[in-house]
């Protein structure tokens, strides 16, 4: 038994014979680095703006003056960097990966920082694409972060489940749109974070309507809503709705996502604090 044993199995990962519990398969940040909080945002499937909802949660969060990061787990289609309007490299030195600081000092780590063009598509099998994510999290050298958000690949597949395994997620924000398939596949996502024991902070609704310029009225673009079926029926508390704003596209593209309002999200981000009070 470790000198240092506390008696909590699960969350240690020595080999030892007074075991009471199955190995935890969580691996251990690098030692420099202090991580307070973990949430990942998910989505059933792509396109949904998952990783528009990562980069304006993290940035909003700053905005409170918390300390934020983004871990782009995202790894064969990372957006993140683009929408910070990063184009520099990360580095390492003897200790370890340092991530990128943006405009208004928020931690980026993403393959796309590490590889030599943006443009250069990740080929790689599922075993080495965890495996990237689980080094983001045990190499890069993450100081002092209150929030970490992570961008998932979206579904339910093996990245996702290893993220799930190897990192002391907290709670998840799941990321969708109106169309009632979308509500089947949230339920997957829901599911799965049951099945993980993770919590489900809440749900962003994103691309709900479209704001009539002229007279400010709604426009469902993708028919009407079943956002509010599905939480009930997973007893989620909070949502959020993001509309679909050609000026959001346009500062992401610009990669001025630092720039966006964020105030639609206030709901989850007021659900993400109050973890924090609730520790
Ligand atoms: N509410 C919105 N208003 C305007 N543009 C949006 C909105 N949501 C997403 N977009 C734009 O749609 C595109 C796709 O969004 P994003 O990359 O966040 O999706 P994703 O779910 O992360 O995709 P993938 O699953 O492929 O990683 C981006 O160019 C983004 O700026």
């Amino acid at each position: 038994m470790s000198e240092n044993c506390n008696k909590s199995c699960s969350s240690c990962s020595e080999e030892c014979s007074e075991r009471t519990q199955p190995k935890s398969l969580l691996e251990q940040p690098h030692e420099c680095s202090d991580i307070k909080k973990v949430i990942a945002v998910v989505s059933g499937k792509g396109g949904v703006g998952k990783s528009l909802v990562t980069s304006m949660l993290a940035v909003s969060m700053n905005r409170k003056g918390y300390q934020t990061a983004v871990l782009d787990a995202d790894v064969t289609g990372p957006s993140v960097p683009k929408e910070f309007g990063i184009k520099e490299k990360a580095y390492a030195d003897e200790l370890g990966i340092i991530p990128i600081k943006t405009k208004t000092g928020i931690d980026i780590m993403s393959v796309n920082l590490i590889l030599e063009n943006d443009t250069d598509p990740v080929i790689w099998r599922g075993p080495i694409i965890s495996g990237m994510v689980k080094q983001f999290w045990t190499d890069v050298i993450w100081e002092d972060v209150d929030y970490m958000f992570i961008d998932m690949p979206p579904g339910t597949g093996d990245v996702p489940l290893t993220v799930f395994q190897s990192l002391p997620v907290d709670g998840i924000v799941i990321v969708t749109s109106p169309q009632e398939l979308v509500s089947m596949i949230v339920s997957k996502a829901v599911k799965m974070a049951e099945m993980m024991n993770i919590p489900v902070i809440g749900i962003v609704e994103n691309m709900s309507y479209l704001e009539c310029p002229d007279c400010h009225s709604h426009i469902n673009i993708f028919g009407e809503s079943h956002i509010e079926k599905t939480v009930k029926k997973h007893q989620i508390k909070t949502i959020s709705k993001l509309p679909l704003n050609p000026s959001i596209a346009e500062l992401c593209d610009k990669g001025m996502v630092e720039m966006v309002d964020t105030y639609y999200l206030d709901d989850i981000v007021n659900e993400i604090e109050k973890m924090e009070a609730e520790k």
